[in-house]
């Protein structure tokens, strides 16, 4: 036998079928549907056919869910139709679905692992790029576009042909106040938005194995923006522990049975990439955004790039990005003030994301006003027993119910024009949290940072202050 990545085992696992053209037929085992869905759920409709596998089928409201006041003032006649139209889908096709009124709702890259229905060797898919969060359990996850969902809610299965793979290692030891976000950012600013173009990306080393899962999603999340297909994880006890208990995962006998089908997915030692990148933990810091792409990212300490340095075609981008984001060429980022902060999306929003946060916040003040969205209403309730909510509102920021928020505005939930907002969010492209809005991505404790400062600042210095 040769050697096998991860890739190629999950990959055998789910191929049903190969055309000729090398696309593979695959079979889903967890498809999640969000708003969007009303397009492919239309489709079907036009043309006769029923959901193939309710039961393997989730619904989520995310992207349009209000945040604020969840009853019939709390949302537009718009947003509310978006919703209503989710709900209505799923109750005619026996669809579970985690609606406003459903204790579990929260964002679908957050609540499917959550409630145990994200598993180690399930293939994933999603109406949304974020999908490869899920990767992060030793999933092959993917989001497809509307057309793929149609095909997936009649068929449960998708075809998709099997991408290059590219193994990202992150070796030693991460430095405090430093985490998964800086992991992710940091790479892609090394490879660029499109550096891992096409292909599969398995993490590994002993940063990331020594990352929980909440930071191993984080990792898998931001996949895309590197231009990945999936982002994936080998699963280990972390992965088990994570899982253990949860609302949806097996029990008793049957989870003996996958703990033992899961230990085998993994990549064999003498296995192959097509691609291989080293880094060296040690060598990450606290990293933020500064331009309209997430690769458009430098440590804290380092200057805003300057586009009279830099090559022809890469400083005319430069500078259109520094023009948007009213930003001056060659000044330090740390000092760069900030209007409002956001603390939530599928990127940074689970529990551990609000306890980094609340550790730089407790006992300070925000000098700029903010938004802490929670995931889902589970991580919300947990973070309220834990006392993270007093730390938040008595810093002066809002604590509001789970959804997408102030990621993309769908629910209404927007950055004002010309306002810059440190966030921990996964993508600052042009007008994404509002036309004219301006994004700084960073991890959730250096929004938190940023809220106490007023300003981009290196959180290491206020740990530090506090220990
Ligand atoms: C609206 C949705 C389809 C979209 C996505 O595909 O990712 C959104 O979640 C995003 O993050 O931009
Ligand atoms: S939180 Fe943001 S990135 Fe994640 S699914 Fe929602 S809109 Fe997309």
């Amino acid at each position: 036998m040769p050697p096998l990545r991860l890739l190629d085992r999950l990959w055998e696992a789910h191929e049903v079928h190969r055309r000729d053209d090398g696309a593979s037929l695959l079979w889903v085992d967890r498809h999640l549907v969000h708003e969007g869905s009303h397009h492919a759920f239309r489709k079907i409709a036009e043309r006769g056919l029923s959901v193939a596998e309710p039961g393997l089928t989730t619904a989520v409201v995310d992207h349009y869910a209000p945040t604020r006041d969840r009853g019939d003032g709390g949302a537009s006649d718009d947003i509310r139709a978006m919703i209503q139209r989710l709900e209505v889908n799923a109750k005619e096709h026996g669809i579970r679905c985690f609606d406003l009124r459903n204790p579990g709702q929260g964002i679908v890259h957050v609540i499917g692992p959550e409630q145990g229905l994200t598993l180690p060797g399930c293939l994933i898919v999603c109406g949304d790029s974020h999908t490869s969060t899920h990767g992060a359990f030793g999933a092959l996850a993917f989001g497809i576009g509307a057309t793929e969902v149609a095909h997936v809610l009649s068929t449960q299965t998708v075809w998709q042909v099997k991408p290059k793979a590219m193994r990202i290692r992150f070796e030693g030891e991460l430095a405090p106040g430093v985490g998964a976000k800086d992991m992710a950012l940091g790479w892609i600013a090394r490879l660029g938005a499109d550096g891992a173009r096409g292909h599969a990306i398995e993490y590994a080393g002993a940063a990331v194995r020594n990352l929980s899962m909440e930071g191993r999603m984080t990792l898998c999340n931001l996949s895309i923006e590197g231009g990945g297909r999936f982002g994936m994880v080998a699963p280990d006890q972390v992965t088990f522990d994570y899982i253990k208990g949860r609302r949806y995962a097996p029990e008793g006998a049957e989870l003996e049975r996958a703990l033992a089908d899961w230990a085998e997915l993994r990549t064999d030692e003498d296995a192959e990439f097509d691609r291989e990148e080293v880094i060296d933990a040690a060598d990450i810091a606290p990293v933020v955004t500064w331009g309209t792409s997430p690769e458009d990212a430098l440590p804290i300490f380092d200057s805003i790039p300057d586009p009279s340095r830099l090559p022809e075609g890469r400083a005319a981008k430069v500078a259109s990005a520094l023009d948007y984001m009213g930003l001056t060429a060659g000044r330090p980022l740390a000092g760069t003030k900030v209007d409002q902060v956001f603390i939530g999306s599928c990127t940074n929003s689970r529990i551990e994301d609000l306890r980094a946060a609340a550790q730089v916040l407790a006992g300070r003040k925000a000098k700029v006003p903010g938004t802490v969205s929670p995931g889902s209403m589970i991580v919300k309730a947990q973070a309220e027993a834990e006392g993270l909510d007093r730390i938040f509102t008595e810093a002066g920021l809002d604590w509001v119910g789970a959804g997408c928020s102030m990621c993309v505005g769908m629910n209404g939930d927007l950055v004002p024009p010309g306002k810059r907002c440190a966030s921990t969010t996964n993508r600052n492209f042009r007008g994404r949290q509002g036309p004219g809005a301006r994004t700084h991505l960073m991890s959730p404790a250096m929004v938190a940072a940023a809220a106490v400062a007023g300003e981009l600042t290196d959180v290491r210095d206020m740990l530090k202050e506090r220990a």
